[in-house]
């Protein structure tokens, strides 16, 4: 099966909330949950990706050096294995915005449950209640 990669964060303010957003309709997945992120283009460094990724759908900078690797998702969806490794980051500049049309929430850790999640997604937020 193909293997997608793809990078994620959690974006953790001041107050120790997570940033999630919704995925748009007419997506795959839509309505769901996810951390920020995308699909790594070939010949790019994952770190560079998120950054991108970052900056084009929430409109913040964040500099590659506060990316700090916490965990990955392996999950085989039924057209490909997605393999996404998940950062954590406490520093950018620029306000959170949704760029995309898409609803952004500030989220408790406990809180996370709250939210339905792609399936991926569901064992990151034991590690993410373990940090916060
Ligand atoms: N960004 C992100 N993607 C996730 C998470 N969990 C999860 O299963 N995914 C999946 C959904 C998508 O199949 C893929 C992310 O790709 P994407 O958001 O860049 O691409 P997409 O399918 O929305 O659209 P496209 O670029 O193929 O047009 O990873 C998550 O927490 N964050």
């Amino acid at each position: 099966m193909k293997l997608v990669l793809v990078v994620a964060c959690a974006l953790v303010d001041v107050d120790n909330r997570v940033l999630i957003s919704q995925r748009p309709e007419g997506k795959q997945l839509a309505g769901l949950w996810e951390f920020p992120g995308g699909k790594v283009d070939p010949d790019e460094r994952p770190e560079d990706a998120l950054v991108r990724e970052l900056h084009e759908e929430l409109g913040i900078t964040v500099k590659p050096a506060c990316l700090a690797p916490l965990t990955f998702a392996s999950f085989a969806y039924e057209t490909f294995h997605l393999l996404m490794p998940l950062y954590v980051c406490r520093r950018w500049d620029g306000f959170v915005t949704g760029r995309e049309g898409q609803a952004t929430r500030w989220v408790r850790p406990k809180q996370l449950r709250d939210y339905p999640m792609p399936p991926a997604d569901e064992p990151l937020v034991a590690h993410l209640l373990d940090l916060l």
